[in-house]
């Protein structure tokens, strides 16, 4: 039997995909439920079914609609220290107030819940105003994030509307940098577990553990976006082994962070519906000592597992995934560059893509097409020089080597020569030979070449990045090292001395491990770089009454929205929609430059030389839609999507543009009614 918790609502009847067939029988939306069932305006009208009651529904979070408990940070302060006896004062007047609660009468009544509540209904607008002054009380960014990890904790769509009020301000408390304090702080902050932990010591139970989570999924059928069927509850894998955590390097089971925190950018970025995706860590042991002699470290406290064993291990993990959730596709975070790379070329054919390799070449592209825009040179014509070249500088190596080779139609090589790429031993060449990794090949520059260039350190054969900035003159200079402020007034200034337009990208996370501060990077070149960051920025303000650039040829204000953050949060969101709509095969080269043009066509800069060269992450779940349309696209072209409906649509036989259609598909951050089965 049924009871609807709000019979009265007018766009009921329409609500279900038809009076006579439910909609397990009829099939999916997420890619099942045809356009012309569900229209974007009315998905948010569909009751999600469950029969949970009373406080076991209080207590789930992608059904709860009232915040249930006093947020983290709230809670154990103690008056001894410093500060907290007024915090406290503070935050219990701030929380005095009734805590009101979303569910309607209506559903009190059907759920049993009204004597869980103070009286008076609040609308998600109101709970969401509250949120937002009980987090501005937390003092820090860290507490600021676990303030946010708790309410996610408590209620889904609560924690999604906050994010996505005010996204400007919170990206960088939930994503980097707030992600890397959180992350190195995981086991003294744990308050409870989100995502899931595979652990190696735990192996044998792989299949079970993960089988717990689908049917975790499956207890709370959402009409809207399920199939009924199981095995397509799952439509997204976010892993990371934590062995490169951002800038910060191994991190254990602390890692968990940045899976949960990737996979809420997909929901708020691109609408995937966040009870479809599962964050996994694989806790594989750590070799960061520090976390050894910790005694709260909550992960498996062994030295990091490697060779035959770690690569059986993931191998199972990805089998397990591809039966349990054949349709998933399987993003990849994190991990350390050698595995990174061979994961890649190990499961190319399945639905899979590496965000720091690809997803970070895909978004540097879309901001370096964007800058010659601003500059007026063409892509064959730029010297290119990268510091740090791991996962990410050899990931925007490669995408920007195919970007010569599919826009110039430069050859493999050709365009592998416009390269000069300085690891931690100086330029990469060829006779430091096994020293160089697989991926690194392709880009060692000939020893005969670089043999009579100046060294800064005449004792030593490397060259380090100040000699190949004097000898290469480059027109591109990008850091992806970890190395903080490396790329120092010297090396801009004799950088801008040969290049109009130096385009400059420090895109090392968090913040403090950014290779140049814009505002100095700006200051140090008159105000001639292109500069994006990979971590967001304050203001630039180089104007009036600022001693400390005096000499500003070009924008005297750089307003926030002027540095890009070049990061692949931009587009990775995107790519993954993408795919899952159209069920691709995999995800292939062709697909992630069509994302690539789809980004960069939206730059800001293309009409205003002086704006952003990218979109602000702020407006991604925007420009989402576009890159996520151009991925579909491509899929289809390509022959790799399966998704009928979706096909049907890009072929114009739906009567719906693809774009449209898109945005029926996200998922958003919106109480919708609730009804109870038994
Ligand atoms: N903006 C974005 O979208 C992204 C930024 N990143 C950032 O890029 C940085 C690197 O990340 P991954 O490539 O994943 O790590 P990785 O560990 O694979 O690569 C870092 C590379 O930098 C080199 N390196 C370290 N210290 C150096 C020094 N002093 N001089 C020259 N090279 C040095 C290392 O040897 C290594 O090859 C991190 O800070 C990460 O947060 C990574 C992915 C995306
Ligand atoms: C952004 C990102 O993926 C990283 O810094 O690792
Ligand atoms: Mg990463």
């Amino acid at each position: 039997m049924t009871h609807l918790a709000r019979l009265s609502h007018p766009l009921r009847a329409c609500a279900r995909p038809s009076s006579s067939r439910s909609a397990r029988s009829t099939g999916r939306l997420a890619r099942g439920l045809t356009a012309e069932v569900i229209r974007a305006e009315d998905k948010n009208l569909i009751p999600i079914r469950t029969n949970l009651k009373g406080s076991a529904l209080l207590n789930t979070p992608r059904l709860n609609k009232s915040p249930a408990n006093a947020p983290f940070g709230f809670g154990p302060l103690d008056p001894t220290v410093t500060g907290h006896a007024e915090r406290a004062t503070e935050t219990t007047a701030s929380l005095t107030p009734s805590q009101g609660a979303g569910f309607t009468r209506e559903e009190r009544a059907v759920f049993g819940i009204e004597g869980f509540l103070p009286y008076d209904v609040h609308s998600l607008e109101k709970q969401a105003l509250r949120a937002w002054n009980q987090l501005l009380k937390q003092p820090s960014v860290i507490l600021k994030h676990a303030f946010l990890a708790s309410l996610r904790d408590q209620n889904q769509v609560l924690f999604y509307r906050l994010m996505q009020d005010h996204l400007k301000e919170l990206l960088g408390v939930l994503y980097t940098p707030g992600a890397a304090e959180a992350v190195a702080g995981y086991s003294s902050l744990f308050r409870r577990p989100i995502g899931c932990f595979i652990s190696f010591p735990n192996q044998d139970g792989m299949r079970a553990q993960l089988e717990s989570h689908l049917s975790d999924v499956n207890r709370t059928a959402d009409v809207a976006y399920d199939s009924g069927n199981p095995n397509d509850a799952i439509d997204l894998v976010v892993v990371t082994d934590s062995e490169a955590i951002l800038g910060i390097g191994d991190q254990g089971v602390g890692g968990i962070t940045i899976s949960t925190s990737k996979a809420a950018l997909y929901t708020l970025g691109a609408g995937i519906n966040p009870n479809r995706i599962l964050p996994v860590v694989l806790d594989v042991g750590t070799d960061n000592h520090a976390l050894f002699s910790d005694p709260l470290y909550m992960g498996w406290k062994r030295t990091r597992l490697r060779g035959r064993n770690y690569d059986q291990f993931v191998d199972r993990f990805i089998r397990s995934c591809r039966e349990l959730f054949p349709n998933a596709v399987i993003h990849f975070e994190d991990f350390g560059m050698a595995n990174a790379h061979r994961f890649m070329e190990k499961y190319k054919d399945i639905p899979m893509f590496n965000d720091d390799i690809q997803g970070t070449g895909a978004v540097a592209l879309a901001a370096l097409l964007a800058a010659l825009k601003v500059s007026g040179t063409s892509l064959k014509d730029q010297r290119i020089v990268i510091y740090g070249a791991g996962s990410a500088g050899m990931g925007i190596a490669d995408q920007i080597k195919d970007g010569l080779m599919i826009l110039e139609g430069l050859s493999k090589e050709e365009a592998a020569r416009r390269f000069y790429c300085v690891d931690r031993n100086g330029l990469l060449v060829e006779s430091m030979g096994n020293a160089l990794r697989h991926a690194q090949l392709a880009y060692a520059r000939p020893d005969e070449e670089v043999k009579d260039w100046p060294r800064e350190n005449p004792e030593q054969d490397a060259l380090w990045l100040m000699d190949v900035v004097k000898e290469v003159k480059p027109t591109v200079l990008i850091g992806t090292s970890t190395h903080s402020r490396s790329f120092n007034e010297e090396i801009v200034r004799e950088m801008a001395k040969h290049c109009e337009r130096p385009i400059i990208f420090p895109m090392s996370n968090p913040t403090a491990l950014c290779e140049v501060d814009p505002e100095d990077a700006m200051a140090w070149t008159d105000g001639r770089a292109l500069v994006a960051t990979g971590s967001p920025f304050s203001p630039v303000d180089l104007g009036n009454g600022k001693t400390s650039t005096p000499t500003l040829a070009l924008p005297l204000t750089l307003r926030p929205d002027q540095v890009a953050q070049t990061n692949n949060a931009l587009i990775y969101p995107a790519l993954g929609l993408g795919a899952i709509l159209a069920r691709s095969r995999t995800i292939s080269s062709s697909m992630l430059m069509a994302g690539v043009h789809a980004l960069a066509s939206l730059s800001p800069a293309l009409t205003n030389p002086e704006a952003s060269l990218l979109p602000d992450l702020a407006d991604v779940r925007a420009v989402s839609v576009d890159v996520a349309a151009a991925v579909v696209r491509q899929a289809v072209a390509d022959g790799n999507a399966q998704d009928e409906a979706t096909i049907k649509i890009v072929q114009g036989k739906e009567g719906q543009s693809l774009e449209d259609y898109i945005r029926s598909r996200m998922w958003d951050a919106v109480y919708r009614p609730l009804e109870l089965v038994d």
